[in-house]
């Protein structure tokens, strides 16, 4: 009897990274393990204050180690020698700029501890000048519209953005940057040993969504628009591979190098590696017209739609319509927020800090009162079940705006409280507010004439709190269904292992054997759907006001 076979996916999150083995025959989750980076999480190399976020490719490494041999301690030796392939799914835009041997600068000792030559996470805005400047230049008629494909509006997450931003700050980093890679494409390079510049297969997921790359333009946009943009962007056309591909695909086979410090049998397959998002839609189960949210510290949303529906159609205000970054043979239109959960994570240490210096004063009651700094989020989601009429009313953009129309000076605001305003209110007034940056999403969308049949809810707030997903549901006015399995990016990356290693030869059948089944179904309440109608009204002309006077007050300050 042939032996069962299994893979392994791979889940580079914010915080840290999750691996996670998967049968292929029936995508049932056998083992997993989770690594926390160790340098982020001492907060070295970020300052939240600038929005500047970086990871140090070593935690990348560190983290993945740990976790697959946890993941393969959980699991028997048969299985483990049964492995047949990775898939890689990250955050992103997340890049890093590598010397001409593809070693990422911060990997070499004259670069070990410089933010700008590590990974510029996906969440980092210290790019939006230039943002703004690819912007007019795309609109200036100049050149052609290089943002038609990703909505209309560059942002500041994204790659072109972050070279120029970094290569104009720091010329030793500039010099020594051969390329920049997206983390999506740097960890299958490193996991197959095929990290040099001409060898790297990049995936067209972070091509098309971040870098400009399209089949219109022959590829990325040309030498002219890139040097426009920053004299420092000359050359990185020519670096950057002619060919991108989808994650049915292979990057490489696992070396000898990483089989043995992996503890995994050596020249099994790498998927071409994507972000996040797409590949949790595909392990969701996403097909025509379904829309999948990863809600989570941020949100990331896509919307699943047959190519005819959008040929020659360009969809304004998201981040991006790609052909092939999430099912091979469907268009992934991207959206999202830039915060969902980390609003909450944002009030939880604004209520945590008297406990923060009460532990430092009492230390004998520290761990009494982390215990209730923790059990914040929890009894705070439960108490917003009980209905109230408050009128306090805020604004979501905490991290800028991502989708609608991406506005990353953007930001978070709170209006209406009186004397009897308490803090049940105002984290409520926040989930509203979450809850009504998604429905704008789905306005845009379907404005713009593109159907959603089901919204699916994966990412940690779709298992953590049933309140919130509820409260999701009464604003949108449609069901979410939450999947089952708590690692779906992961298994979605599992799922284009088994692809890239062979096993089925297209996409649906591996979707359709491996993809999660649902848990719960949540069903709108008319009643408070009624109520939020009205309530988004407000939130949408308070957003307004608040637009011009947050970009009033950034064009002031420019002056
Ligand atoms: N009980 C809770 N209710 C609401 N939000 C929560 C709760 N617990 C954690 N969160 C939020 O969940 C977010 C983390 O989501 P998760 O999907 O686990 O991580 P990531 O986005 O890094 O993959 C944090 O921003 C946190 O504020
Ligand atoms: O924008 C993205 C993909 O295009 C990010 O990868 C995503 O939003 C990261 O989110 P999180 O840390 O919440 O999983």
């Amino acid at each position: 009897m042939e032996e069962n076979k299994y893979v392994i996916g791979l889940d580079f999150g914010s915080d840290s990274i999750r691996a996670l083995i998967v049968d292929v025959l029936n995508g049932n989750e056998l083992g997993s393990g989770v690594c926390h980076y160790p340098r982020w999480m001492e907060g070295k190399y970020s300052d939240a204050k600038i929005s500047q976020f970086r990871h140090h490719p070593q935690d990348y490494i560190d983290a993945m180690t740990s976790a697959v041999q946890q993941a393969l301690s959980s699991v028997n030796k048969d299985i483990v020698n049964n492995i047949i392939g990775i898939g890689v799914d990250t955050t992103g835009s997340t890049p890093a700029p590598v010397d001409e041997n593809g070693v990422v600068l911060a990997l070499k000792p004259e670069f070990a501890e410089n933010p700008n030559a590590m990974f510029i996470l996906w969440k980092d805005h210290t790019a939006i000048d230039e943002a703004e400047k690819i912007n007019l230049l795309a609109h200036s008629g100049e050149f052609p519209d290089y943002t038609q494909y990703v909505g209309g509006v560059y942002s500041s997450e994204w790659y072109w953005a972050k070279i120029a931003h970094i290569n104009e700050q720091d010329s030793a980093v500039a010099k020594a940057a051969y390329t920049w890679v997206e983390l999506a494409d740097w960890v299958p390079a490193l996991l197959t040993g095929n990290i040099a510049p001409n060898q790297i297969r990049r995936g067209v997921c972070a091509a098309g969504h971040k870098a400009l790359w399209h089949a219109d333009w022959d590829g990325l946009p040309s030498e002219e628009f890139l040097t426009a943009i920053s004299p420092t962007l000359k050359s990185l056309r020519a670096h950057y591979s002619k060919q991108v591909y989808t994650s049915d695909q292979e990057a490489g086979k696992l070396n000898q190098q990483w089989a043995e410090k992996l503890g995994l049998p050596i020249g099994i397959s790498v998927a071409v590696g994507a972000f996040d998002c797409h590949m949790g839609a595909v392990g969701a189960g996403a097909r025509e017209n379904d829309l999948v949210k990863v809600i989570g510290t941020s949100t990331c949303d896509i919307l699943m739609v047959k190519r005819e529906d959008v040929t020659g159609k360009l969809i304004e205000g998201i981040c991006g319509q790609v052909e092939g970054s999430a099912l091979p043979d469907f268009v992934a239109l991207e959206a999202g927020q830039s915060a969902f959960g980390d609003v909450y994570a944002w009030y939880q240490r604004l209520l945590a800090w008297p406990l923060q210096l009460g532990a430092e004063k009492y230390p004998e009651l520290k761990e009494k009162l982390q215990d209730i700094s923790s059990s914040l989020l929890p009894t705070l989601s439960q108490l917003i079940e009980h209905h109230s009429d408050s009128h306090v009313l805020a604004l979501d953009w905490f991290n800028g705006r991502r989708t609608p129309f991406a506005n990353q000076h953007l930001k978070g605001a709170i209006v209406n409280m009186n004397l009897g305003t308490n803090a049940v209110d105002i984290f409520r007034c926040l989930v509203e507010s979450t809850a009504f940056g998604a429905k704008a999403i789905n306005d845009c969308f379907l404005d713009q004439g593109m159907t959603i049949k089901r919204i699916i809810a994966i990412g940690g707030i779709s298992k953590k709190s049933a309140s919130i997903m509820q409260l999701c549901s009464d604003v949108m006015e449609t069901e979410i269904a939450v999947v089952k399995s708590d690692q779906c990016c992961a298994l979605g990356a599992a799922i284009f292992a088994a692809l890239a290693a062979g096993v089925y030869t297209d996409s649906i059948s591996a979707q359709k054997a491996m993809s999660s089944k649902f848990i719960k179904v949540y069903q709108p309440d008319r009643e408070r759907s009624r109520y939020y109608r009205e309530r988004y009204e407000q939130y949408l002309m308070f957003g307004n006001y608040m637009e011009e006077i947050i970009m009033a007050t950034a064009a002031q300050t420019e002056k």
